[in-house]
């Protein structure tokens, strides 16, 4: 059990702590790559990010400056100037900062010195010179901390890092670096946490089990993060870099590259393994074992967003990424058992060479590694070590990789990629062991190529196919909302951008071929006085007090258009023919054109002939899906042989709300205001509106036959005159309801408006039903629709729901957008 003790803290009376209480804090390690600490300028803009985003306690690991490991590398080759250039280089460094210059230059000078007389004894000292680079950078921005009034200390990772085992890269020793951590974080011990320091760690060094100091390879720096936050159990580790994380490809070979916002864990394993510079596989492997949050910024860019890596995917079965590793070596072992194959797998990893796509053939008993062609050597020494006799089959390879997660279940994405290679000479199509990941082996002189034609495919979207919402009331203001919100998901899911022509009310018109969607403040002003629009918004919003948005429409005659009709007007579903003779696609809420057997013959014949869609799933049952599961029944052979159920939602709520208590007009009031009446609200009560849905099912179904048999929901003398009559009568509604209610409670039933639909009829009334009818048990404005059919006829399918409302029905209208995009 942890050593506890009994402290008084200066804030709080009493608090109990222990020495591994570090790790409840919450630290966060931010990593600063060489290039981010390689200008004075840089310098300072990372003491910036360090003041503004981090705290007390937490943890920032450094790289060597700019080049300094290079250069140190040099001199360890015998450079006769290289020291004395990381001299200059640190004399300038420093004098563009604000600290004690003199101090920080004879220390540089004196370690100099020592470096000199190690570098007599090379390769001996090789680690510990090389470990100069982090200490200086981590003694360096620990100063200009200091001057930005933030109280940091440099810290020796060596004395934190050591290794279990000599050859076990990746096995630190948890109880030494426990020890050092909780006296590093004595302030906490001790109960006076306001003098704990940022923590300024030196990356890339370590110990090892001999406690001789190692240096980590390449990304050493990076690795040091990642292990230290697994030791601390750090909240968050944050890599600084001079890139703003991730990209659909690397942004220097593709130009249109763009940033990936997240990625999965198993998404940046599997980049790290293809050799992303930028992610390295030690980075990653940490990460794996302790999840905490990560994320690759950029410390060049003000407010960078970078890339997060989470441990959930955010999105599955989608490309994320697309990565190229040029100059390679396919090294090639024959007759080979599985078991020497392997070995010799695990002794090219142990000795830090990377080797990608590499497999082994069972059938043909031949390992295959592709490397670097700098790891050429060291790779076919460690298979002749092992008694193989490797042949180099070929040189200047490229291996070009897709990455996203479950991208191999995704059959789409296979035949495309496969699609695309037909037109190269790939090498190999290979296949890894994590689904993730789907890779092709090709000439270096042609993976560019196709590195570009892969990402035109996955990211550069199908340009859209124009949109134009005609209604922007309820409905149609909603819609816009979640297209605007959803849009690079949409985007991404069905690879077709969305492009928002035009918008409408029947006042005035929003019209712009850059997309509407960007420009959203146009579209806020439809609802103005149109007089002195034109002014206003330099001519983008117009009237439209005779359709005129329909002139201007006249140049995409003959080209693909989506008119989507959120109206409930008679004047524009009278206009149906014309759009689709003009070959554009329709989307209806309006149920006027899709309810009247004439007019919707016309409409889908004259579309059917331009090979255009015609989507209308929301005019009967708002968000659900009534019409494409009857489709679906008919495609698979089923017979439907009634549909009955509530239709009307806005009467499913009054009946279900209304007590006797409240006024009935009230509640009609109260139904209007959530969207869930017509605009005119006699058409709920006349049974109009239901009427139109049971012609539209009836359509659907094949009861084109059927007599018709109806009853409004509200004595016609009621209805007729004008809207305001209608509202003036209010108090002959209220009281017509209220005896309706008395007796339906003398009954002990409930009042339901019910639509049944067979072959030979098509009925609506209002009945009282007992409360064990299965239409008795509803939410307040729910739709039920059951259908019997040849398979379903005993026990009916039921679909029930909302069945009026603006995010239901806004949704609804999205789906037939997508399905619609989709299939065009
Ligand atoms: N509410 C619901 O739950 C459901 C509704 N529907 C259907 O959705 C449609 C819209 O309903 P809702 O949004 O509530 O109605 P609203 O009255 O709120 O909105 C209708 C919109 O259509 C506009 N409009 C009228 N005539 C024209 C025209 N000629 N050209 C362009 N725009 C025009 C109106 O303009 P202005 O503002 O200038 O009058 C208004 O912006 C209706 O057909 C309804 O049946 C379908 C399923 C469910
Ligand atoms: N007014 C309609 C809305 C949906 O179509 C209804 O009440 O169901």
């Amino acid at each position: 059990m942890a050593e506890q003790v009994q402290i008084h803290s200066t804030k709080s009376s009493k608090c109990v702590v222990s020495p591994t209480d570090y790790k409840k804090l919450g630290i966060n390690v931010h990593k600063f790559g060489g290039s981010s600490l390689a200008s004075s300028e840089q310098l300072q803009k990372v003491c910036e990010i360090v003041t503004k985003q981090t705290r007390l306690g937490d943890i920032i690991v450094v790289s060597a400056n700019g080049n300094v490991t290079d250069t140190l590398l040099d001199a360890i080759h015998g450079r006769v100037n290289a020291l004395s250039d990381i001299k200059s280089f640190y004399e300038r460094l420093v004098s563009g900062l604000d600290i004690e210059s003199e101090n920080f230059i004879a220390l540089i000078n004196n370690d100099i010195e020592s470096v000199r007389e190690l570098c007599r004894h090379c390769p001996a000292h090789n680690d510990e010179i090389l470990s100069f680079g982090e200490k200086w950078s981590a003694n360096l921005l620990t100063e200009l901390l200091g001057s930005y009034q933030c109280a940091a200390q440099a810290v020796d990772a060596s004395n934190y890092l050591k290794l279990t085992s000599l050859h076990e890269y990746n096995q630190f020793d948890e109880q030494f670096a426990d020890d050092k951590f909780s006296s590093l974080y004595q302030a906490l011990w001790d109960g006076d946490k306001e003098r704990l320091k940022r923590y300024v760690f030196t990356g890339f060094i370590a110990r090892d089990n001999n406690d001789q100091l190692i240096t980590l390879g390449r990304n050493g720096s990076d690795y040091s993060a990642t292990i230290i936050a697994q030791l601390v159990k750090a909240k968050s580790v944050t890599i600084w870099t001079d890139v703003d994380g991730i990209f659909t490809a690397d942004p220097n070979i593709v130009h249109n590259a763009k940033r990936v916002e997240h990625l999965s864990l198993c998404e940046a394993q599997a980049i790290s393994e293809l050799g992303a510079n930028v992610l390295h596989q030690k980075t990653v492997t940490p990460l794996l074992t302790y999840k905490t949050e990560a994320c690759i910024k950029s410390s060049f860019i003000e407010e960078s967003s970078g890339t997060q890596i989470t441990q959930h995917p955010v999105s599955s079965g989608h490309v994320k990424t697309i990565t190229i590793k040029q100059s390679l070596t396919r090294i090639v072992v024959n007759n080979i058992n599985e078991l020497s194959a392997r070995t010799i797998q695990q002794r090219v990893l142990l000795n830090q060479v990377a080797s990608y796509a590499s497999n082994f053939d069972r059938t043909l008993d031949r390992l295959t590694l592709y490397v670097a062609e700098c790891d050429r050597f060291n790779t076919i020494s460690i298979i002749q070590a092992a008694q193989y006799y490797p042949v180099v089959e070929k040189n200047n390879l490229s291996l070009i990789s897709l990455v996203g997660q479950s991208i191999r279940q995704n059959q789409k994405i296979i035949s495309k990629f496969v699609n695309r290679l037909e037109r190269f000479a790939v090498e190999e199509i290979h296949y890894p062991a994590n689904a993730h990941t789907l890779c092709v082996l090709i000439e270096d002189t042609q993976a560019i190529n196709l590195l570009h034609d892969l990402h035109d495919t996955f990211f550069v979207l199908e340009p859209s196919i124009p949109i134009v919402v005609l209604g922007y009331g309820n409905i149609g203001k909603q819609f816009i909302r979640i297209l605007q919100d959803n849009k690079a998901e949409i985007e991404s899911s069905l690879n077709k951008s969305l492009s928002l022509l035009g918008v409408a009310n029947s006042r005035n018109y929003a019209l712009s071929r850059s997309c509407l969607l960007d420009n959203a403040d146009v579209i806020d002003l439809l609802d103005q006085d149109g007089s002195s629009l034109n002014s206003v918004h330099e001519g983008a919003v117009n009237s439209n007090q005779r359709n005129e948005i329909l002139n201007v429409l006249k140049d995409y005659v003959h080209k693909e258009l989506v008119i989507v009709d959120l109206t409930a007007s008679n004047d524009i579903a009278n206009l149906y023919p014309i759009f689709a003779g003009n070959g554009w696609h329709l989307i209806s809420a309006n149920k006027i054109a899709a309810s009247n057997h004439e007019l919707a013959g016309q409409v889908e014949k004259l579309l059917q002939d331009n090979k255009r869609y015609w989507f209308k799933n929301t005019t009967a049952g708002a968000g659900i899906p009534i019409q494409s599961s009857i489709k679906k029944l008919k495609e698979s052979g089923d017979k439907i042989i009634s549909i009955s159920g509530i239709f009307s939602g806005s009467l499913s709520w009054l009946f279900g709300q209304f007590n006797g208590q409240q006024k009935f007009s009230e509640l009609l009031l109260e139904a209007k205001a959530n969207a869930f009446t017509e605009p005119d609200p006699r058409e709920d009560l006349s049974g109009n509106d239901v009427i139109r849905k049971i012609r539209i099912l009836a359509r659907d179904a094949g009861f084109i036959d059927a007599v018709e048999n109806f009853e409004p929901a509200l004595d016609e003398a009621l209805l007729e005159g004008s809207l305001q009559s209608f509202w003036d009568n209010s108090s002959k509604i209220d009281e017509h309801y209220e005896t309706l209610y008395q007796q339906v409670q003398k009954q002990g039933g409930l009042l339901r408006y019910i639509a049944t639909l067979t072959k030979d009829e098509l009925t609506l009334k209002l009945e009282i039903i007992e409360p064990s009818h299965p239409f008795a048990n509803l939410n307040p404005c729910d739709n039920v629709f059951a259908i019997r059919s040849q398979w379903y006829n005993d026990n009916p399918l039921i679909l029930q729901g909302p069945g009026a409302g603006r995010e239901v029905t806004a949704a609804g209208v999205l789906n037939d957008l997508c399905d619609l995009l989709r299939s065009a």
